[in-house]
């Protein structure tokens, strides 16, 4: 295998399909539920006749670095361990450096025991075997591009990589005959002529090949379990403690599901290839994405097109202040706060002098530009906190809160000698006259209601047209038709 091969990263999300595999490298948590089995007492007197159990343990090159103690961290080990506490036995590990090494200590009586085996890997000798431990699918490491299909039947005639340990182990290659088998030294070889295409598939028991896929290999190999087979585990056990034979499986048997569960959690996680297609969930996201848009847009659209409508609804159109239905709806809530708080506030009804005369005689396009040009002196002129209101035709109501009698006054003489400022456009400079305006001022009174504060505004508004206009007057709080106490030309 070419280093840079075997050292490629997952670097991609889109075709990541093997999610978690072998993450546990810690020792497993077990023993949490698993019962001391009960021996006969044959059984008994054998364990009580030993002070240790020898494990042989095979080290190879490539889990030489795993070694800590003499063990090798593996899925075996945390079934042994198990054994070891139901049988309250020291494990001794003994190091073997090939299966036939272990093979000899069995026979010679050094090992008693020798795990992560084949079923019948020792067949024809005495020496004997535990019931499996372990029973794992074996996996299809396949291009994406080149997947094989969920029925074998899809997957006859092609070429598969395949270790020749797993070869030896599983028989696979005479149990599949279909196939072409090509047989390589290590997974990481099987895995390489895949991705360069010498193979169509590398099959190896899912457990072994997943570490691998996991950890050095790109994203574009997908990973099934098309197969009926299974890759199972036993111990061999030698024949000098042939009373374990019994032992083991009896401890086998009594491991609980849920340690079972939690030991081959903590080792194996696979996601198969049947799972996320990120493609489409890509396609949802970008679709859900401009859904999400359009409808975000046609919401800012719509709440524009209602602030649209509100305002529309709300103000006058030819001088954009508020119209009589916006202002009579401000006068109630400032009569419904005074009542309530004894916020006290002021009205200031004005008309413009002889507008009539002004339309008569320079046409209505004047007249609007007038009405415009007051609207805006009324609002240039008066506090933010102000409400100006266009009332009628050339009337308007100014509603001032907190503001009492006088402070009206003094907003109405500013109010007046502002509007005595607008001049009548006309071509002929000379001909250049100027406006005026009344005003009437009212205070709101505990007696008041809407209409009373209005008609005795009005009343004093009137009072000022009589008294020749261009001037305020100052209603007097009570009847609307009471007197009148003051009476401001400019
Ligand atoms: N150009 C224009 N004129 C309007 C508008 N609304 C009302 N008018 C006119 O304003 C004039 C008001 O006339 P009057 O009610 O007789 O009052 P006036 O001429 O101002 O007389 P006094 O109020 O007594 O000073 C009418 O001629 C209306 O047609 C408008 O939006 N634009």
């Amino acid at each position: 295998m070419g280093k840079g091969t075997g050292k490629r990263r997952v670097n991609s999300l889109l075709g990541l399909l093997i999610v978690g595999i072998i993450s546990h490298l810690g020792h497993a948590r077990t023993g949490a539920f698993t019962q001391t089995a009960i021996f006969t007492q044959s059984e008994i007197t054998f364990l009580n006749g030993v002070q240790r159990i020898n494990v042989c343990q095979q080290v190879t090159a490539s889990t030489e670095s795993h070694l800590f103690n003499n063990q090798l961290n593996t899925i075996s080990q945390d079934y042994l361990q198990l054994i070891a506490q139901q049988i309250s036995k020291p494990l001794n590990y003994v190091l073997v450096s090939s299966r036939s090494e272990g093979k000899a200590k069995l026979l010679s009586g050094d090992c008693d025991l020798m795990a992560n085996l084949a079923p019948e890997s020792f067949a024809g000798t005495n020496i004997l075997q535990s019931n499996a431990y372990l029973s794992m699918p074996i996996a299809f490491v396949s291009p994406r591009e080149k997947s094989l299909g969920r029925s074998i039947k899809q997957m006859f005639s092609r070429t598969l990589a395949i270790t020749k340990t797993f070869a030896s182990d599983s028989q696979l290659t005479d149990k599949l005959p279909e196939f072409n088998f090509r047989q390589v030294n290590n997974i990481p070889l099987g895995l390489d002529q895949v991705i360069n295409g010498e193979v169509d598939a590398f099959v190896a028991p899912l457990m072994q090949v997943g570490y691998f896929l996991q950890h050095n290999y790109t994203p574009n190999l997908i990973i099934s379990t098309n197969l009926q087979e299974h890759w199972h585990r036993v111990f061999a056990i030698s024949a000098n403690a042939a009373a374990l034979q019994s032992v083991i499986n009896k401890a086998l048997d009594n491991i609980s599901v849920d340690d079972k569960n939690t030991i081959n959690d903590q080792w194996i996680k696979v996601n198969y290839a049947h799972q996320t297609d990120y493609h489409l969930l890509a396609t949802v996201i970008l679709i859900g994405g401009l859904l999400f848009l359009g409808l975000l847009h046609r919401h800012i659209l719509l709440t524009r097109h209602n602030q649209n409508l509100t305002k529309i609804s709300q103000t006058d159109k030819l001088t954009g202040l508020y119209n009589r239905v916006k202002t009579d709806e401000s006068l109630n809530y400032h009569i419904n706060r005074f009542r309530r708080y004894d916020d006290t506030f002021s009205v200031i009804l004005m008309d413009i002098d002889d507008f009539k005369k002004i339309n008569d005689q320079h046409g209505h396009i004047v007249g609007d530009d007038i009405l415009v040009k007051v609207a805006n002196k009324l609002t240039s002129c008066s506090r933010n906190t102000d409400i100006i209101g266009r009332w009628g035709g050339e009337e308007f109501l100014i509603i001032c809160p907190k503001t009492d009698l006088k402070h009206a006054r003094m907003i109405t003489k500013k109010l007046l000698t502002s509007i005595q400022a607008i001049n009548i456009p006309s071509l002929e400079k000379s001909q250049q006259s100027h406006i005026s305006a009344s005003f009437g001022i009212a205070e709101i009174a505990i007696e008041d209601t809407h209409d009373t504060l209005i008609t005795r505004a009005d009343f004093a508004l009137l009072s000022a047209k009589q008294n020749g206009k261009n001037q305020f007057v100052v209603a007097k709080p009570g009847l609307a038709d009471n007197v009148l106490v003051e009476r401001v030309a400019h």
